[in-house]
């Protein structure tokens, strides 16, 4: 059986609640072995986001190389990937990765037998990232069409946040329709399935919350309880990363999302305020100090 493994694409966030940071810990909490790759450095706080710094995308993406025919993850997830010339350019070295691994397999050592076994083919959770939960804008101009002409085309599972799905469809987004009608629109430009959260949603200001997964066969709704006064940050990183890991794990995709939404929701009922700002869910320790 093969080592669970995921590489992440993202931003870095000092402060340790979203980004690589925080991928990084809830792959490990899986007992998934994570990479990184990393696209730009912030200045943040749990408070927000105080600057950016890109690096060279060129640069980027010979560390994206690098990693992926090292490691040979079955699963890569995507953050902030913030240039158009990251997200066009993975596009494009994703078709390439895809033949690469379907040549070699996945490169990795036994581990156990009671082990899942890991996808064949490589997988691509792209999270689409477009600003920070305090508003700050983490995608340079041109970055939505990259994403609809060129990463779209090969995403395996996107996780819009409402804002994002309006963003990437030009669809508003005011009820549940409408985000069936979104997730329909971003599966025209070719992903195979949405996960697209209900978090933004009005209409569901109550006590429930929903997020859709939905793909060109299937679609169903995860209902939950909504935390009342939620005040995080992270919590669309988290979720991209526990959804990567349980598919490292073998999981299919329907499983995956319900069981990293459902961790998810657990985790955003008891966060963790690490700083002077917002909480986070990416970690859980297991002797929380007053
Ligand atoms: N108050 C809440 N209580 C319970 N679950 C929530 C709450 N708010 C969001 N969620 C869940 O958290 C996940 C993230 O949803 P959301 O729509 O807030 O995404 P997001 O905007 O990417 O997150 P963030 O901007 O905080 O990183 C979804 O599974 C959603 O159902
Ligand atoms: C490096 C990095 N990547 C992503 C986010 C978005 O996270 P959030 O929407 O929770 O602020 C962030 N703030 N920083």
């Amino acid at each position: 059986m093969k080592l669970p493994k995921v590489v992440t694409i993202a931003g870095s966030d000092p402060s340790g609640g979203a980004g690589i940071q925080a991928d990084l810990k809830v792959l490990t909490q899986f007992g998934v072995y994570g990479g990184a790759a990393v696209t730009a450095l912030t200045r943040q706080t749990s408070a927000g986001v105080l600057g950016l710094f890109p690096l060279p995308a060129e640069w980027v993406l010979e560390q994206v190389r690098d990693v992926l025919w090292d490691l040979r993850p079955p699963v890569v997830k995507t953050g902030m990937l913030q240039q158009p010339g990251v997200i066009g350019g993975l596009g494009r070295l994703w078709g390439e990765y895809v033949r690469e691994y379907g040549k070699t397999g996945a490169h990795v050592p036994y581990i156990s037998p009671s082990a899942e076994p890991v996808p064949s083919a490589p997988v691509l959770v792209v999270d689409p990232v477009l600003s920070s939960g305090t508003g700050v804008s983490l995608l340079a101009g041109g970055g939505l069409e990259a994403f609809r002409e060129d990463l779209l085309p090969v995403t395996t599972v996107l996780t819009p946040n409402v804002p994002e799905a309006e963003a990437l469809t030009g669809i508003a987004i005011r009820d549940s329709d409408d985000m069936v009608g979104a997730a329909e629109r971003l599966l025209q430009f070719g992903v195979q399935w949405v996960l697209l959260k209900g978090g933004h949603l009005p209409e569901w200001e109550g006590v429930r919350i929903a997020d859709l997964l939905i793909s060109r066969e299937e679609r169903r709704w995860l209902w939950g309880q909504r935390v009342p006064g939620a005040d995080l940050h992270g919590t669309g990183c988290s979720l991209a990363s526990a959804l990567a890991a349980c598919l490292a794990l073998g999981l299919p995709v329907p499983e995956a999302a319900a069981r990293a939404v459902e961790w998810l929701r657990q985790r955003i009922g008891s966060p963790l305020f690490v700083g002077q700002g917002r909480g986070v869910v990416c970690q859980k320790l297991e002797r929380q100090r007053e």
